[in-house]
Parts: C-alpha cells; structure tokens; sequence
C-alpha cells in the first residue's frame, strides 16, 4: 500500500494530521476502570483453533521498526466469543524499558511491563485489508506480560530469535509451535470494547479482548524482550505504546463479576 510514512511514538501529535482516524473518539489503547465495567453473561469464552503448530511450519518474525511481528496462518482461528469467525494475521508486542513498564492498556491506572497483541480478521471479508476498514473487521486479543519466577517456554519461542533481527527490516523464521501458549490458559475471563488499531492508521474497526490473567516471562526474558531490537533512528526500541485514549462515552465490558 502507501506504506507508512514515518510516525513515532515521540511525535504522537502528529498522528491525526496525517492519519484523520487517530483523532477519532473510539481509540485505542484505554485504562480499563475494573468498577465501571460492565458485567455482561453472554460474553462466550474465547475458544481458538489451529493454534497448535507442527514444528515443520516456519513462520516469518520481523523488526518493522515499530515492535517485533510474527506473521501468522489464516488456519489459526477465533471460533468462541466472537459472533463471527476471525482468522489470525500476525502477533507483536509492546514493551516499555529497564525503567519502566509498557503495556498499551492499562487497568485501573496500572501498567504492565507488556502487552502481547493477536490480530485477527472478519473471514466475511475477502482479505484482511478490505476487512480493516469496516467496523466488525478486525478482533485483537491482548495480554498483559508480567516478570515472574520461570522461564516462559513459550515466549523463547520468539524471544530467542531477537538477536537474528536486531536491526529494522531484519527477519528470520521460527518453527512452528503452539501459538495458545502464549495467551493465558484461562480465556473466560476478559475485558470487551470497541476500539481501534493503536498505531497510524488507526482504523475504527477493532472488538478488543483484553485477558485478565496475565503472562509470565523471567526477569532474563523480560530483560531481552526490552533491551535487543534497535529502531529505525538505531537506538533501542523501546516504550513502543500509545498513551491510552478518552473513552468517548464507550462501555468496557466484562466477562466476569
Ligand atoms: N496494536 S496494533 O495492532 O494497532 C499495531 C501496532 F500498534 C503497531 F505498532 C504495529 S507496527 C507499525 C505498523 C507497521 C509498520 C511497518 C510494517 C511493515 O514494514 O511490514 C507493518 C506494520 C502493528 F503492525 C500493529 N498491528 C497492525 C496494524 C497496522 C497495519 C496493518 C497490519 C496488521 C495489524
Ligand atoms: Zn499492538
């Protein structure tokens, strides 16, 4: 497409005068104020399918100057939860750095030290693009990273690739493994909302589900995530989150009281 003339999280101004969406009134990120969500019954568990991946599959991790992306097969599936069927696109991540936390959400106030986003598309659409611009077009699962006392198995799986692409546009591919791992085991319990895509163009066009239990890295983990990928002026990538946007009225809900 037209590419993505140059934004940064320094020069959050400027994001509405070239992309009109960013200064619209359902953005994304937001704090969750766990009192005001509302408790709504009907929300399903999440189920997801086709995440568990042969090791024989590859799959392309990249530095796109922004955060580290694994693109995803459309056979990774969002069946629960959702009135319709979603099909994964790709997965990244938002950290902060060794003196900070960088979750895009937060809760009642409280940032994580990271964020793991899954993004998905509405399979009623053709294709992803021509779904990121309608309102049911794209669904997001969120979970907060946290530094706790193992090794996450599953977060190597990505984590020990990130000195093969230290520098922006650097990829390598990584073997297949089960993507479920990397969202907590527990998909009942969630915070639901409209929201948006958290960087330039910042599509209308999110269902945010944002998990309540939280993942698990070392401190070693957590230390390689924020400390290793170089961004396009070359210093290090870090604190790559939006700051959390006005509610405009919206309601959060929850899946549980
Ligand atoms: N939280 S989020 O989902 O809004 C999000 C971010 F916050 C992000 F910061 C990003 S990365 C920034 C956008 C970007 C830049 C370069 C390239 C490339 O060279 O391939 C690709 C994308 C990023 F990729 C995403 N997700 C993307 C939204 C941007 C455009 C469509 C790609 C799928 C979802
Ligand atoms: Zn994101």
């Amino acid at each position: 497409g037209k590419g993505h003339s140059h934004w940064s999280y320094e020069d959050l101004k400027h994001w509405s005068t070239d992309y009109s969406d960013c200064g619209g009134t359902k953005q994304s990120p937001i704090n969750v104020d766990t009192d005001q969500a509302i408790f709504s019954p009907d929300l399903r568990p999440i189920q997801l399918s086709g995440y568990s991946l042969p090791a024989n599959k590859q799959l392309k991790l990249k530095n796109n100057g922004h955060t580290v992306v694994l693109d995803l097969p459309e056979t990774l599936a969002l069946t629960g939860g959702y009135a319709q069927q979603y099909r994964a696109v790709q997965l990244h991540l938002h950290w902060g750095s060794p003196s900070g936390p960088g979750s895009e959400h937060t809760i009642n106030g409280r940032r994580f030290a990271a964020e793991i986003h899954v993004v998905h598309y509405n399979t009623k659409y053709d294709s992803f693009t021509e779904a990121m611009v309608h309102p049911d077009g794209l669904a997001v699962l969120g979970a907060f990273l946290e530094v706790g006392h193992g090794e996450n198995q599953y977060y190597n799986e990505i984590l020990k690739h990130l000195l093969e692409i230290q520098e922006v546009g650097q990829e390598t591919l990584v073997s297949g493994f089960n993507i479920a791992g990397l969202l907590p085991a527990n998909l009942k319990l969630y915070f639901h909302y409209n929201g948006s895509l958290t960087t330039p163009p910042c599509y209308q066009t999110v269902k945010w589900t944002i998990f309540n239990h939280t993942m698990l890295l070392s401190r070693d983990q957590m230390s390689v995530l924020v400390s290793t990928l170089r961004s396009p002026e070359d210093e290090l990538l870090q604190n790559n989150y939006r700051p959390v946007q006005n509610l405009h009225g919206r309601r959060v809900l929850a899946s549980f009281q």
